[in-house]
């Protein structure tokens, strides 16, 4: 079978990238309500997606003036979080086959905390779940947890080294076959079967066992969206699904790349590793229907709410800058935690435009889509430029990022998979039960 395109969902509200979404006329207003992200998976479902998938920011973000106020107001990234395990186990009631990713901190969960949530998610979903690995960016997260500021960065990483090496322990310390629940002999759990973890790292210490079996798939599926040299060798280490944001098909392209060989140093086969970029839809009846929708995005950015966005990001509050400084003059003064991926992009937006741009038309660009590369035209011309980038081995597949909640999922599954169908880079039925059955992952033994 010629390679296949994985798809993902972004599953986010108020917004994801584009700071409108929850204002867009199209997008729903019961945020709060179940039936909202039930609805989005099994939507989602209907489009063959591999996964819906959750992000996890786990503060109010208030960087920008030193105040969460704008966030609240304008609704913008991080304005409201729900917990996602939670709302993907609601999912995974109303659906059968898609995977189910959500995001957990190494950096503030303890490893037996997230082995037991996404460990019970796996098992009651029939071995759909993933967990896609962060270490958390600043002081603000720290201080929900506890602690007045966050651990540097290339702590955090050992630090998530030792976490996974744990949690992934924790996955396997029962064997496959553990489970008994025999009723003439009284037999509930065979105890041979059951093993300590024993673990004990400099940051981490787990005796194990777990508290629940095995899932159908192992263990769920791993995911990482690392940009600095520590963050990719984690994900090389690690990863099963890797996140990447570039500007450009070359950029994509040689990320994919340095992820491959990263992976293949470590002994890894590269083909077991998904680079998914993100990639934000506007999908219209014919191509100046989408072009419209495009601009109408771009006109309803809030620059404030961007610049919140944007600060949270950097950790610079940019609040009180001019709106006319050269982008590039505060590219150079990024290098917080957190910072780098989001100044490489602003140098490539950057890099666009002959003259350079100010902070206002960088704001503008962010708010509409993150710098998210945005894929416009109808469905055919979408899914013509998403299996370009794919056929080009800039990605192994894409994250989709919405503009409306649950439109963008709705247009994609109808205008956009019947033609990656048609051109046989997107499967026409689920492949097995489990998620690493759909991605084509090798099931987890050990
Ligand atoms: C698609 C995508 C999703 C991400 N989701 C989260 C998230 O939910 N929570 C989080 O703290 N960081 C998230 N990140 C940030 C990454 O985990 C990572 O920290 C960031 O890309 C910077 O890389 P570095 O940690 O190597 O510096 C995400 C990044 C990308 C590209």
């Amino acid at each position: 079978m010629p390679r296949q395109m994985t798809l993902i969902g972004f599953y986010k509200i108020p917004t994801a990238h584009y700071t409108g979404m929850w204002r867009h006329p199209h997008s729903a207003t019961n945020l709060l309500d179940p039936a909202l992200p039930m609805h989005a998976a099994k939507v989602l479902e209907e489009g063959l997606f591999d996964m819906i998938f959750m992000s996890d920011g786990i503060v109010t973000p208030a960087t920008f003036g030193d105040r969460f106020d704008e966030t609240l107001r304008s609704g913008s990234q991080g304005a409201l979080e729900l917990e996602p395990s939670v709302v993907l186990s609601m999912m995974a009631t109303a659906t059968s086959r898609i995977g189910l990713g959500g995001t957990m901190s190494t950096t503030f969960m303890p490893p037996f905390h997230i082995a037991r949530i996404l460990g019970s998610l796996d098992v009651l979903s029939g071995g759909r779940a993933a967990w896609n690995i962060v270490t958390s960016h600043n002081d603000v997260q720290a201080q929900n947890f506890g602690s007045d500021t966050i651990l540097p960065a290339d702590q955090r990483y050992d630090r998530a080294d030792e976490v996974t090496e744990a949690v992934t322990g924790l996955w396997s310390s029962w064997e496959a076959d553990a489970v008994v629940v025999d009723k003439q002999t009284g037999v509930f759990v065979d105890p041979e079967k059951v093993h300590h973890v024993d673990y004990e790292g400099e940051h981490v210490k787990v005796r194990g066992p777990l508290s629940i079996p095995r899932s159908a798939q192992g263990r769920p599926v791993l995911m990482q969206a690392g940009s600095s040299n520590r963050g990719m060798e984690f994900g090389a280490r690690w990863g099963e699904i890797i996140f990447v944001m570039g500007h450009t098909p070359e950029a994509l392209h040689k990320q994919r790349a340095a992820m491959r060989a990263k992976v293949a140093e470590l002994g890894r086969n590269p083909d077991d590793l998904k680079v998914a970029a993100l990639v934000q839809p506007i999908i219209g009846e014919t191509e100046a229907i989408a072009r419209e929708k495009q601009e109408f995005i771009r006109s309803t950015v809030s620059v404030d709410a961007a610049l919140a966005v944007l600060s949270a990001h950097t950790g610079i509050d940019l609040s009180a800058m001019p709106r006319d400084t050269a982008v590039s003059a505060i590219v150079d003064q990024l290098g917080g935690p957190g910072a780098r991926g989001t100044a490489a992009l602003l140098n490539q937006a950057n890099d666009a435009g002959t003259d350079g741009i100010t902070l206002e038309e960088a704001a503008r660009k962010f708010g509409a889509s993150g710098l998210t590369p945005q894929v416009v035209g109808t469905g055919e011309q979408v899914a013509e430029q998403l299996r370009e980038l794919f056929d080009a081995e800039a990605a192994d597949g894409f994250m989709i990022d919405p503009t409306e909640m649950p439109g963008t999922f709705e247009s994609f599954t109808r205008a956009v998979v019947p033609h990656l169908q048609r051109m046989g880079v997107f499967r026409t039925a689920y492949a097995g039960e489990t998620l690493r059955d759909v991605l084509g992952l090798p099931s987890v033994v050990s």
